[in-house]
């Protein structure tokens, strides 16, 4: 019978080429948020386009921001931020929790919604956090979506604790607001390590970048001062994470994928896959502008903490399927919360084709058996998606559900993997 879905490439040999992904989803969507609250016009190139980048454009223009296009060239031009507004959030993190921020400076009622799974992924901490520093948000007493939150033209700002354990977003959010809020913010986080260090590098960074003081210098507080963000352009990097599956794509059939443009030095997350797919056993080199993966036709069973890099984990998790030995995945029990329970999530989508892959308490378990192959559900989630192409690559008749999925920040995905693999 055949399966309902897309079916995934399968490598008829080493998967050999050259790749070009489009803007980092983490930069662009910080960079639109901070030209929106900046002293003037901001210039971004290379910016994403793709789901969650344009839910943040739509966003910021139902705020009062002018966003327009012109060859390539998004222009952003700050407005006086005003309700009566509506946010449609989508299932995208970064759109959730960095936009009701900025929404506390407009004047006005302004109201988030999204995917259905989106009223499943935590809120709470990040509208208590905008009350304690002054802010009117009504949740209908449920800390997650739908809120409203009554913006009053400014925010008093001032000190927070907060437990960032559950995302590293509550933080972002916080710091990339902060700075235009009366008395700034001093962030400090109360609980279990906050995860994805490098996306708060990345919000640290891009802030100093554009004439912010930021004051990171003692564990779990971020201070920021208020003042001016300082209109800047800003040339968005390729998606590291987003590579991932290309670059496995070599790892696992002995093949050689360099992806262009990787940047020399980067906050993005997915420059750990340079060390990753070595400890997998492949070769990575810097060829020119890019960074090549060479597979070696041995994969070891690997033993990670990928606290740092969470998003990474599900192709990672379909690398480790096909290793020579068991491969143990820690650190990221926040993955429970992101665009469906990942970890339940890959558990059940592995097992159903025959896999041996347990959930622990903070990660996973993953012994290899042959798998065969059958319909892979991607529950809405584009990194669901990218592992199931990667393991598409080594099983036959493997039909991958709602490939669109990809949309959130590729929607090129399918033409890119076909290109590449098919
Ligand atoms: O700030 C960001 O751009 C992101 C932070 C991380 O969130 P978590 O800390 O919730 O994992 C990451 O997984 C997500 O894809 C993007
Ligand atoms: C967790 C992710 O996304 P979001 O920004 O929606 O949290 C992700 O892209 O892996």
């Amino acid at each position: 019978m055949q399966q309902q879905g897309w079916a995934a490439p399968r490598a008829r040999g080493p998967v050999t080429g050259r790749v070009t992904v489009p803007g980092s989803k983490s930069i662009s969507n910080r960079a639109l948020v901070l030209a929106a609250i900046a002293d003037g016009p901001s210039h971004l190139t290379g910016l994403l386009t793709a789901r969650d980048t344009s839910l943040m454009r739509a966003a910021l223009v139902s705020l009062g921001v002018g966003i327009t296009e012109n060859g390539g060239t998004v222009t952003v031009t700050p407005g006086s931020l005003k309700g009566p507004a509506s946010v449609d959030c989508g299932l995208a993190g970064t759109v959730m929790r960095f936009v009701p921020p900025v929404a506390a400076l407009a004047d006005g009622v302004v109201e988030f919604d999204g995917d259905p799974y989106a009223r499943e992924r935590p809120m709470n901490v990040i509208l208590d956090a905008l009350r304690t520093l002054g802010v009117r948000i009504d949740d209908h007493g449920t800390g997650r979506m739908p809120y409203a939150v009554s913006g009053a033209g400014s925010v008093r700002g001032g000190t927070v604790t907060l437990d960032a354990s559950g995302s590293s977003q509550f933080v972002s959010a916080l710091l990339l607001a902060g700075a235009r809020y009366d008395e700034g913010v001093d962030i400090r986080h109360d609980g279990k390590p906050v995860p994805s260090q490098p996306h708060l590098d990345m919000s640290v960074t891009m802030l100093r970048e554009r004439g912010v003081q930021v004051d990171d210098s003692e564990p779990n507080r971020w201070v920021v001062a208020p003042g001016p963000i300082r209109a800047t352009d800003t040339a968005i990097e390729p998606d590291l994470s987003n590579a991932a599956p290309f670059l496995a794509a070599a790892v696992l059939t002995g093949g050689e994928v360099t992806v262009t443009g990787w940047p020399a030095t980067t906050t993005q997350p997915g420059d750990q896959l340079r060390d990753i797919f070595t400890r997998f056993g492949a070769e990575v080199t810097r060829t020119g502008d890019g960074l090549t993966v060479r597979g070696t036709g041995r994969v070891q069973g690997v033993d990670l903490d990928l606290g740092e890099v969470g998003e990474l984990s599900p192709v990672i998790a379909a690398v480790a399927a096909f290793a020579d030995g068991p491969s143990y995945l820690r650190g990221i029990a926040h993955l429970r919360n992101h665009e469906t329970d990942r970890l339940a999530a890959l558990e059940r989508e592995f097992n159903a084709l025959g896999g041996d892959v347990t959930q622990t308490a903070d990660g996973l378990e993953i012994r290899p058996k042959p798998l065969r192959g059958g319909r892979f559900g991607t529950y809405n989630d584009h990194r669901m998606a990218h592992a199931a192409a990667v393991v598409g690559l080594l099983v036959d008749g493997l039909a991958i559900e709602n490939i669109g999925t990809t949309a959130k920040t590729l929607p090129e995905f399918p033409e890119l993997w076909s290109g590449l693999a098919g």
